[in-house]
């Protein structure tokens, strides 16, 4: 399915959906308890990827209302009765491999052909150093996986500067090995928030875990457990309405379901703010109201927020100016290799744009933006930051694979119509 974006100005009000990094947590943490409640969970292609790890390691997941009720494999995962299908989900795919090699026996793990491309060797490594068996089919360190258990926990090193899902999965899992999983970073670590985040809902989940000098900690021997959960709302989603109010704002655009949480995404109100937009982001009522102005470039630095790239190139290419987009390599290990996928996409619009390995610099300015047909590289996050750059560019920008916003933010085409986009899918 492709969409086009026609210039067209928004306002209204607008949900974010829910948190895509705390649903895969939540229902995986539910699933290594005897059972929990996970409310207002995010429902997408990659989270029911988790959702069908988490069943065929023998728990089982019913949705009541906006409820999922998961029954959980207390700690001890079945060996899954067919290959797992991580569909286009990194995050699944990196935790559940680590779950995987809990289990006295053998899992193999594949995805679509994204998924297949990205990087899984040091997650690899480090459950070999734990006493797994865990080998890339084609010796590459891509999916198809295979990884035979169990481990009982010790002692690894890591890079933390290619996912740090890797960690995140280590932490998911050492905490119910006999010796507990301590983890020695080689490298800095990229994406940290995301870690803090998982160590947000281990607390939740009555687990212990902590970063040390040298990386993380998680004492084995540790139960799961936890009622209910609540999911916050998604502050990587909430980037693209925000964006559409400070780009094309007609008076304001208030996101609702933005409360504070430890999403390391909620610097796009910084970021658009530092551009020029007013921003009022009422912590206490989940809301932020965002009103457009004329926007400057400015320099950011992606370290700590990946999936923020797509949103601040298509802003820095309606900005007068130049917006430097730094810290950047590990974006390219993503769905596609977005540093280039933006580049490409927003110099067709007629963006002035520079790549470098570690730094994305585009010259922005909106008279420069002409609609054309462009492509979403099979990325949900590439086809809603292009749409936002076809909000302002001249004329009609179509948009190939639309659909693939399914994988995060389902309803995202229907949000920027309600608000007064002019969008159709065909
Ligand atoms: O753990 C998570 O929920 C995520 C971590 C980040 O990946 P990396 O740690 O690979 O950068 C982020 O890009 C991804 O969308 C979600
Ligand atoms: C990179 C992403 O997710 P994942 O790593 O789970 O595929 C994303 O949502 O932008």
């Amino acid at each position: 399915m492709d969409v086009t974006v026609t210039s067209s100005r928004v306002h209204g009000d607008a949900d974010a959906p829910p948190s895509k990094s705390y649903t895969h947590r939540a229902i995986l943490a539910a699933g290594y308890s005897d059972g929990a409640r996970v409310r207002n969970p995010l429902d997408s292609a990659d989270t029911k990827a988790t959702m069908g790890a988490v069943d065929a390691f023998g728990g089982s997941l019913v949705e009541v209302a906006d409820t999922l009720e998961v029954a959980g494999f207390d700690g001890r995962p079945d060996v899954p009765p067919d290959v797992l299908d991580c569909a286009n989900s990194g995050t699944t795919m990196r935790l559940v491999t680590a779950a995987a090699a809990l289990a006295d026996g053998i899992t193999v793990l594949t995805g679509d052909a994204s998924l297949r491309s990205r990087p899984q060797g040091p997650l690899l490594d480090a459950l070999d150093a734990l006493g797994a068996r865990a080998e890339s089919t084609r010796g590459n360190g891509q999916a198809p996986l295979v990884v035979e258990g169990p481990i009982e926990g010790g002692r690894v090193e890591i890079p933390g500067d290619v996912s740090s899902q890797f960690i995140t999965a280590l932490l998911m899992a050492g905490a119910v090995t006999d010796e507990g999983v301590e983890i020695d970073l080689t490298t800095e670590l990229k994406s940290e928030p995301y870690v803090d985040l998982t160590l947000d809902v281990l607390d939740d989940f009555d687990i212990d875990a902590e970063r040390t000098a040298d990386g993380y900690r998680v004492p084995g021997g540790q139960t799961y457990r936890a009622d209910e959960y609540q999911v916050p709302g998604d502050f990587s989603s909430a980037s693209y309405l925000v964006g559409a109010g400070a780009l094309a704002g007609d008076d304001s655009v208030t996101v609702h379901n933005v409360y504070p949480s430890e999403q390391g995404d909620s610097a796009i109100l910084d970021i658009v703010e530092r551009m020029g937009a007013r921003v009022d982001w009422n912590r206490d009522e989940g809301t932020v109201e965002v009103e457009h102005a004329s926007l400057s470039g400015v320099e950011v630095d992606v370290g700590d927020t990946p999936d923020l790239l797509p949103t601040i190139a298509a802003l820095g290419a309606a900005a007068d100016g130049t917006t430097r987009i730094t810290n950047c390599e590990h974006v390219r290990f993503k769905e596609t290799d977005r540093v280039d996928a933006m580049a490409t996409e927003l110099a067709a619009l007629g963006a002035s744009v520079e790549e470098e390995r570690d730094t994305l610099t585009v010259h922005g300015g909106r008279s420069d933006l002409t609609g054309t047909t462009l492509s979403g590289h099979g990325d949900h996050r590439i086809v809603m930051a292009l749409s936002l750059a076809g909000l302002v560019a001249d004329g009609d920008t179509t948009i190939t694979g639309a659909h693939h916003v399914d994988v995060s933010f389902p309803g995202f085409f229907d949000t920027l119509y309600d608000l007064g986009a002019s969008v159709t899918l065909d």
